[in-house]
């Protein structure tokens, strides 16, 4: 790496540093060492050329300046930089309009700082840029034209201060989407059933849907509020505005007692089916029905599915729309059912709706969470959205029963597909399986691991193979659910989180062990854990590839170093293992490696 790069990288973590001088040499970030050849923390390179690709400075407790610009002016810096990340420091500073130069950014998170002042223009020249997170720091200033930027899927904006209209953004393009509390102002921009209120909830003067407040001369008043705000006494129109809300708020307050009242005669009749449904569930087996015993008693009205998504209610919440649009627990009820799993976590059932659409759905076998932490936990995940992790349709919970409903996934599991017969998965689609699911679990613990969340199960029966054959990551969320010391029963985890996420760093591990073997992750009683590390030790490393991948000529230079990050994956002390997102990197370099050689052999 040119002496140039290294000069400003060096100067750019003095900065980050502040006033903890010592900080960067206790990361490696030293210059006379190289960021690419030597340790340098947090620094990924693309292998082939020496360029920096990465910068990934998470939670190391920086607590200086920002300098954006001195990292954006420079040619082969900005030329190269692809993924910058900074979330859960203490740093101060802005987006500097520089940025508008580090054009390959894919990804900036800056999330969890001190950070403030505007944010500029420039950040619409970010031409490749898919995420931005930019939540809880102190921005302010209106959101720069980011609808302009076509690739753009993912923009957290929480947590600020931000002020001003939302740009006309095609909500249809975004997986992640959330401006709430800030200080924006007018009407929302069609979300077309993509979010919910939460993602636009905490702005005060923001109004139209999906937020249950409309606009009609809401925004004239806005304005005129906005612009005369250090004016004491209300105008006529103000007065009547306020007025209209008082008595609007006066009814909404008397519907929600009348409903609460009505359901409160409900909710008995729902435990009396849950009683029934959990007596029951020893004997049912194949096609009984997941909840069928005492439906007549049960009036229609009582199980209609709740609109808003992720609203708390006694009756069926939806989470993923268009898909579940008009799921209804009734539906779930009276539809026939077969039995398809009996798992440590729970019972699997396969339901086929009455409108053809099948769909699973895993009674949690643990009771003894408490629904507020159930409910909890699913608005969380509602959120956090990746096209390779099996989001749930629907969920259910009182307190005797709690259901998860999720879309079938007919061509089974990547169990099936390794162990079943006939064994027809090749080299380079297990690579690029692992890849993939490495990929989806570190997006997953970076959205939601920091409270807690994680897979806790991930095993191959867990990876589900969607309608094109990619896979999927399926129950994300479900265990841990239970014992009191669940990660979640404490959100504000300290220091223990990375701990837990070493658990499916583990669980992945395994996978990759039986992607690479063919065998099954026990034999005979003896774990394959035990045996890949003893044969690895001997020194007879060949022997562990399963021989279809050796037939084929999978090059054994890409199996060995699949196989080494497995065997550190399931590494006997969890703080030994690598984290998910340098697991992706590394996985995802060998696939380069190995897609540059099927270009040569081509
Ligand atoms: N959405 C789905 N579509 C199709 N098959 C599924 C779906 N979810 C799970 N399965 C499959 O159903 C079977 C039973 O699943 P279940 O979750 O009960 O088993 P498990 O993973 O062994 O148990 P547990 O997760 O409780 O430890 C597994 O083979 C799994 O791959």
């Amino acid at each position: 790496v040119e002496d140039e790069v290294k000069r400003t990288l060096t100067q750019f973590m003095t900065k980050l540093c502040g006033d903890n001088v010592q900080h960067n040499s206790t990361l490696g970030w030293k210059q006379d060492a190289d960021p690419c050849k030597d340790l340098w923390q947090g620094v990924y390179c693309d292998a082939q050329n020496m360029s920096i690709k990465r910068l990934l400075l998470e939670r190391l407790n920086l607590s200086g300046t920002l300098d954006l610009a001195m990292l954006c002016n420079l040619q082969p810096l900005a030329a190269s930089l692809t993924f910058l990340s900074l979330d859960g420091n203490k740093l101060n500073g802005g987006i500097a309009t520089e940025i508008g130069s580090c054009t390959q950014l894919t990804r900036l998170h800056l999330s969890g700082n001190q950070l403030s002042g505007d944010l500029p223009s420039s950040l619409v020249m970010l031409n490749n840029l898919k995420r931005l997170d930019i939540s809880s720091n102190k921005f302010s200033g209106p959101l720069p034209e980011l609808s302009r930027i076509s690739g753009l899927n993912m923009l957290l904006a929480q947590n600020n201060n931000l002020s001003g209209n939302i740009p006309a953004f095609d909500f249809s393009n975004f997986d992640l989407f959330n401006v709430s509390f800030n200080n924006l102002s007018g009407l929302i921009p069609d979300v077309q059933g993509h979010f919910s209120a939460d993602s636009f909830l905490g702005n005060p003067y923001l109004c139209g849907g999906p937020l249950p407040k409309t606009c009609s001369g809401l925004s004239e008043s806005l304005n005129h509020t906005q612009t005369s705000e250090d004016s004491k006494g209300l105008s006529k129109d103000q007065i009547l505005m306020y007025s209209g809300y008082a008595a609007l708020a006066i009814v909404v307050i008397l519907f929600v007692v009348l409903k609460l009242c009505r359901r409160k005669k409900g909710e008995n009749k729902i435990e009396a089916l849950n009683g029934a449904v959990v007596a029951n569930d020893g004997g049912s087996e194949k096609s009984s029905n997941v909840l069928r015993e005492n439906k007549g008693e049960i009036s229609r009205s009582e199980f209609s599915a709740t609109s808003e998504s992720g609203m708390v209610s006694q009756s069926l919440v939806v989470l993923s729309r268009p898909t579940a649009n008009e799921l209804k627990l009734e539906d779930l009820l009276k539809a026939p059912a077969e039995l398809i799993g009996r798992g440590k976590n729970g019972s699997l059932y396969k339901v086929m709706l009455d409108n053809g659409i099948m769909v699973v759905v895993k009674r949690i076998k643990d009771l003894t969470i408490s629904s507020i932490d159930f409910k909890q936990r699913m608005q969380i995940l509602s959120h956090v959205k990746h096209p390779h992790v099996l989001s749930p349709l629907a969920f259910y919970c009182s307190k005797q029963e709690k259901l998860l409903a999720y879309e079938y996934q007919q061509n089974g599991s990547l169990f099936k597909l390794l162990h079943g017969t006939p064994k027809t998965l090749d080299w380079t689609s297990r690579l690029g399986i692992a890849a993939t699911i490495a990929e989806a679990l570190a997006f997953m613990h970076q959205e939601v691991g920091q409270q807690g969340i994680v897979h806790g199960n991930l095993k191959s029966s867990n990876i589900l193979l969607k309608k094109n054959m990619e896979p999927c990551i399926s129950e994300y969320g479900v265990v841990g659910m239970d014992n009191e010391r669940s990660p979640f029963a404490s959100p504000i985890v300290s220091g223990g989180a990375s701990e837990i996420l070493k658990g499916d760093v583990y669980g992945f591990g395994v996978i990759l062990l039986e992607l690479l073997t063919g065998k099954l992750v026990k034999i005979n009683g003896i774990d394959l854990t035990d045996w890949v590390q003893s044969v690895v030790r001997e020194e007879w490393t060949g022997e562990v590839f399963d021989k279809s991948l050796l037939s084929e000529y999978a090059s054994e230079e890409r199996l060995v170093n699949l196989l080494q990050v497995a065997v550190r994956c399931v590494n006997g002390s969890p703080e030994a293992r690598p984290s998910m997102n340098q697991v992706a990197l590394m996985i995802n370099t060998i696939k380069e490696e190995e897609e540059k050689s099927l270009i040569y052999q081509v």
